[in-house]
């Protein structure tokens, strides 16, 4: 479980996102929703400490994992993201073959086995439903496979680590509608065995994958969350007028 109290990220000491508390529950799919720029990346980005590489970016409040400080469970950022996956709008593999992608995260996390490593590529290659596709030509560059496919290795590549929290900016969005469907499903088929916070612009796509959703806003200048909850209570009887008319398309 994955809890943020009061997280607020600055750029430059200009805030963006103000007093983020929110939880995402075990084995569930939180969607993030809102329009551009109302800090939804961001706040992945501090949830995964990207935003300790990130020049100017500033992180206050606190993110518990299990209960405990993150801070405190996963003193170093390399132990941290192999906990906590990060999967990105555009697939970005290696510049290297099939195998060497999946293999080389593992190798960086001391398993060195030749047998171990060949039986967890087979199957994060099988989780994902690429095994039938690449199995004959896992030594190739996984750039001269298809977006979408790239999109699934990345997948494959960050469960090959057993991450308990996966964070998803934009999975879908830069691939073609078949690869996206496709894409989708295979997220919405790992519900239960992960964790997973999924930004996405498309809101019947954040109505059909998740279990609870999170509308972000900006209000005076400052992205904030304005509303939280089941998804379908939120989507058919939210109150607030800004989420009302956003979520049914009319604003946003
Ligand atoms: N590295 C950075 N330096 C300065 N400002 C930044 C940086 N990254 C993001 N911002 C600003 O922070 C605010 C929130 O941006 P963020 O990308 O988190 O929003 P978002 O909701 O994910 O947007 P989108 O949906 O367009 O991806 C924006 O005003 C953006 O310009």
């Amino acid at each position: 479980m994955i809890t943020t109290e009061n997280l607020s990220v600055s750029y430059n000491g200009k805030m963006v996102l103000r007093n983020v508390t929110i939880t995402a529950r075990p084995g569930s799919i939180l969607g993030l929703v809102g329009p551009s720029g109302c800090g939804k990346s961001s706040f992945l980005a501090a949830l995964n400490r990207l935003t300790e590489i990130i020049s100017g970016a500033s992180v206050s409040g606190r993110i518990q994992f299990d209960g405990q400080d993150i801070g405190t469970v996963f003193p170093s950022s390399v132990e941290l993201r192999r906990h906590i996956g990060m999967i990105f709008q555009k697939p970005n593999p290696f510049a290297m073959s099939i195998r060497r992608n999946l293999e080389l995260p593992l190798r960086e996390h001391g398993i060195r086995d030749r047998g171990q490593l060949k039986q967890i590529c087979e199957s994060v290659l099988r989780d994902v439903g690429l095994w039938d596709e690449v199995s004959t030509r896992l030594d190739q560059s996984a750039l001269e496979l298809s977006g979408g496919q790239q999109q699934r290795l990345c997948i494959a590549r960050a469960i090959a680590l057993k991450p308990q929290v996966l964070l998803m900016d934009e999975p879908c969005s830069s691939l073609d509608p078949l690869s996206a469907e496709r894409v989708e499903q295979l997220i919405s088929s790992m519900r239960g065995q992960y964790t997973i916070l999924i930004v996405t612009h498309n809101l019947a796509q954040a109505r059909r994958l998740s279990d609870q959703v999170a509308v972000f806003w900006t209000q005076d200048g400052v992205g904030r969350i304005v509303e939280q909850g089941e998804t379908e209570a939120v989507f058919k009887e939210s109150t607030n007028p800004i989420v009302a008319s956003y979520l049914s398309g009319r604003r946003g």
